[in-house]
């Protein structure tokens, strides 16, 4: 494989969590050039001591960028770039992308929600995407540090189903190579509504019960609502023909009790917190959205977007 340039916007939970793992092992390897950018502090402190996680996985826990740049505009000639923000941001840096990528640029999205791909795409017609979904639990502790709890982060992805004769096997390997745990289909649509289901009704919930995982699944209340909403996205994917198992909600719901108990949501940490900004629109937004268009009754998340956002006017 040629040297490539790989560049990660976004420097946050995942960001800095699955870019710590790249430019640890091309520190060694040093087959590549890994560029980090940033905002403000976050770049100033990057640029002053590097980039530090604090994970059960790493006793190492600091690296040092190849490049950090302060903004996307400065990005030259990436090969892969790695999207890494939070929903409310992305036609931002989309538009900012489009300013510095060449035709052969990939674009992996590492975000939730079920049409991010669709979104960039909107933007970035030509370029391949790869459609994709993430496991793990990180965070921003300080601007510069990210703290990782549980299980080894997990990367699904898959073929840009625009361009399948594309071979992306290059960027499997990398992730391979930087010991990520990862998944590569033809199609992640499935994976991506899997764990949009999964996601989209623990988040709300959790959300507005100021709960963690493990709680919105011991509460019978918030057990109902949350598997209320799962009911709703589990008849959109019917209608949108995207595959999910007839026991998906059953699936879900073990899913949620593999997590440790107390495992809080980024839309419980964002609503709760009386951030300015958050992905009630990603999870809620979007499933009201689709209901009206595929004619999906989505009563339960509209009952649970309006306290959510009365909720938020309250913080
Ligand atoms: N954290 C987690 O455990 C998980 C998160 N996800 C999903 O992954 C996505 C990313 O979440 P997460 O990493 O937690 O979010 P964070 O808020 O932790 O990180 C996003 C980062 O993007 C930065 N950013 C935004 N716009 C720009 C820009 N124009 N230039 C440079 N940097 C920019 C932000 O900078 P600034 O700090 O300056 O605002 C912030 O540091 C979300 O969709 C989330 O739902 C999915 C699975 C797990
Ligand atoms: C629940 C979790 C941490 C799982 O990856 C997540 O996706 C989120 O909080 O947004």
């Amino acid at each position: 494989m040629n040297k490539k340039h790989i560049a990660v916007v976004g420097t946050g939970g995942v960001g800095g969590y699955f870019g710590f793992k790249l430019n640890k092992t091309n520190e060694t390897t040093r087959r590549h050039k890994i560029s980090f950018t940033a905002r403000g502090e976050t770049y100033r402190i990057l640029k002053e001591n590097g980039l530090s996680l604090l994970s059960p996985e790493h006793s190492e826990n600091r690296t040092r960028p190849d490049e950090i740049y302060g903004e996307i505009a400065e990005i030259r000639n990436p090969h892969l770039v790695l999207i890494c923000v939070k929903e409310y941001d992305l036609e931002n840096v989309c538009r900012q992308l489009s300013g510095v990528i060449s035709e052969e640029t990939i674009l992996l999205p590492m975000m939730n929600g079920a049409d991010i791909h669709e979104r960039i795409r909107s933007i970035i017609p030509h370029n391949i995407i790869l459609p994709s979904c993430v496991y793990v639990a990180s965070h921003i502790k300080e601007k510069g540090i990210i703290e990782h709890h549980g299980k080894p982060g997990k990367l699904i992805f898959g073929k840009d189903p625009e361009h399948l004769s594309e071979d992306v096997d290059w960027v499997a390997e990398l992730i391979r190579e930087s010991n990520i745990d990862y998944e590569f289909r033809k199609s992640a649509l499935t994976d991506i509504w899997t764990k949009f289901i999964f996601i989209a009704s623990v988040g709300l919930v959790s959300a507005k019960h100021n709960s963690s995982i493990g709680a919105v699944f011991a509460e019978e209340h918030q057990k109902k609502e949350a598997i209320a909403i799962m009911r709703e996205v589990k008849l959109i994917a019917d209608k949108k023909q995207i595959y999910l198992p007839e026991d998906i909600i059953q699936k879900t719901v073990e899913k949620a009790a593999a997590f440790p108990f107390g495992t809080p949501t980024s839309l419980q940490i964002d609503i709760n917190s009386g951030k300015e900004e958050n992905e009630l629109e990603l999870f809620a937004g979007t499933i009201i959205r689709y209901g009206a268009e595929l004619q999906v009754d989505t009563s339960s998340t509209k009952k649970i977007y309006q306290q959510l956002k009365k909720k938020q006017l309250n913080i």
